[in-house]
């Protein structure tokens, strides 16, 4: 599934309707259709729906809605903030169609008193003000109903987006539509994965309305959301006359003494994802306490690490800030014939020697938390935040990584500037340890697949499917603890195999 900015899905509406000939209100009514269809379970007799008309196509679907909520059980309202006059194109097709079926229009402008009193009475409000078209703040009647809309008490469901949200996720400080459910129309928008836009959309439901891939084909777009079809497809498979040396021989470098335990997760979880032989490089105190816990394991003193032999590198998680250490990261970094992930205090030390990173052949993988991309950036977390689409792509295409920016929506960017959004995962995850856990992951993965931007996006996706399937079944978001998440990659990783034979 295709994510696009506002200016793509523009792009692609008018390739769609030009191109290929399936014109503006062809297209509307399948929106409108789609968003029925999805409503339709919960429009049972003497349900109030109103519906909340801008003067736009985000409006256009509006009365498409409106129209088929004529012929439903429900009691329907529909509410227009435009002049009828205003209403241009596909919008105003389907405006004459829902009055020719019999469809009224109220003005709030003329009716303002009756408009908040009927929102007070609403069941459910559907909001088709503002879609993509939006630019800047609302105008001051948009910004009224929106409050009133907020204030309701109602069920809101957003058309496409929560009115107000502007769809490429640029940061924004007025107030916008509150939706319980968003219906986004044939793709997801940036904003649906960035902050501030993102907390305004509720639970959301995607909705094809009939767009051919060749449309996004022909422009190019290369963002998608990274999907259960996804990982799916791609989980490496295991060829049956293959030995442990088949699978990767990894070494990682990490712990400390005073953190001995993030060597240990990432470890573990290296082992639980499939890595055929591991080695662990952590300080001679720490490995009693390592040996002790996974004998799979086996040691190379810190002192002499000899990369010879091995498939992959790993560094960071727990290694420690001191000067000594950096050397360490350099080494991983001029060994430049393997994969290598680099996270934790392994990104602290990069920020020194980021040039030797865009020498590689084999390019690096990098998993910061917003935090570590602000340290090696010189900006502040939030200004990671309020962009972390194009960050994280300037940053992969400069330095010719494959960068894991953490979060709520993970993005994974390529070399190439290829983006991937995940969305599996939850609060569960803001906990000392996940992070190590996820080094582990990806490393495993990165020995046993054939495309590098497949083994990070699906361990980006295990990762956050195991804290799912935590929180489904008895976890909270508060107890979830990194060796939980470890304990439970066999039976999520024996679902995806399963489904994925099927
Ligand atoms: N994705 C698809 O394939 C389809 C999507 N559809 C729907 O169409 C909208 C996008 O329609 P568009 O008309 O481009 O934009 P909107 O309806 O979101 O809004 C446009 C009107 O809003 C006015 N506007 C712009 N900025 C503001 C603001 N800050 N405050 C208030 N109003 C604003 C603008 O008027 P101007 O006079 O200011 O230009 C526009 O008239 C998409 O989101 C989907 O819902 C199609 O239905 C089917 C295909
Ligand atoms: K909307």
């Amino acid at each position: 599934m295709h994510v696009v900015s506002r200016e793509e899905m523009q792009a692609i509406d008018r390739y769609t309707i030009e191109q290929i000939g399936l014109g503006g209100p062809l297209l509307m009514e399948n929106a409108g259709r789609a968003v029925f269809a999805e409503l339709a379970p919960e429009l049972n007799a003497g349900k109030k729906v109103m519906v909340i008309i801008g003067k736009g196509n985000n409006g256009g679907d509006g009365f498409v809605i409106a129209r088929q909520l004529l012929d439903s059980q429900a009691y329907e309202e529909t509410w227009l903030l435009a002049d009828p006059e205003e209403i241009t194109g596909a919008a105003a097709y389907h405006m004459n169609a829902y009055r020719a079926a019999g469809g009224t229009i109220q003005r709030i402008s003329e009716n303002e008193e009756a408009f908040t009193t009927s929102v007070g009475q609403a069941d459910l409000i559907v909001d088709a003000l503002l879609g993509t078209g939006i630019h800047g703040v609302p105008y001051p009647g948009y910004l009224q109903v929106i409050g009133i809309i907020n204030r309701s008490g109602a069920r809101v469901v957003s058309v496409d987006l929560p009115s107000g949200v502007p769809a490429d996720g640029e940061p924004f400080a007025h107030e916008a539509v509150d939706a319980d459910l968003t219906l986004t129309l044939e793709c997801p928008k940036l904003a649906q994965f960035v902050q501030p836009g993102a907390r305004h959309f509720g639970e959301v439901r995607t909705l094809r309305i009939g767009i051919p891939e060749s449309a996004f084909k022909s422009l190019g777009i290369r963002r998608k959301v990274w999907q259960r079809e996804d990982i799916m497809r791609t989980l490496p498979r295991r060829d049956p006359f293959s030995h442990k040396g088949s699978h990767g021989k990894g070494l990682l470098i990490a712990g400390s003494q005073q953190m001995p335990g993030a060597a240990f997760f990432a470890a573990k979880a290296a082992l639980r994802s499939g890595i055929g032989l591991l080695k662990v490089s952590v300080p001679d105190q720490v490995r009693p306490i390592i040996a002790a816990h996974l004998p799979e394991t086996m040691f190379m003193p810190r002192t002499a690490a000899d990369f010879q032999g091995l498939s992959g590198l790993a560094v960071g998680p727990g290694l420690g800030r001191e000067p000594e250490q950096a050397a360490l990261v350099r080494r991983v970094l001029e060994y430049e014939e393997i994969p290598c992930v680099i996270d934790a205090d392994g990104i602290y030390h990069l920020k020194s020697m980021l040039d030797l990173l865009r020498e590689r052949r084999i390019p690096a993988v990098l998993s910061p938390h917003p935090g570590e991309m602000a340290h090696l950036l010189d900006l502040s977390v939030k200004d990671v935040e309020v962009s972390r689409f194009n960050v994280s792509k300037a940053f992969a295409e400069k330095y010719h990584v494959y960068l894991v920016l953490k979060g709520k929506n993970t993005i994974i960017t390529a070399p190439d500037g290829e983006q991937a959004v995940n969305v599996t995962g939850n609060a569960a995850l803001a906990k000392g340890g996940s992070g190590d856990v996820l080094t582990g992951i990806l490393f495993a993965f990165l020995l046993q697949h054939r495309r590098m931007m497949d083994a990070v996006c699906n361990a980006v996706y295990l990762h956050g499917a195991v804290a799912d399937d935590l929180v489904r079944s008895g976890h909270s978001m508060l107890d979830v603890l990194a060796s939980d998440l470890i304990d439970r990659i066999p039976p999520v990783l024996h679902h995806l195999y399963r489904d994925a034979m099927r």
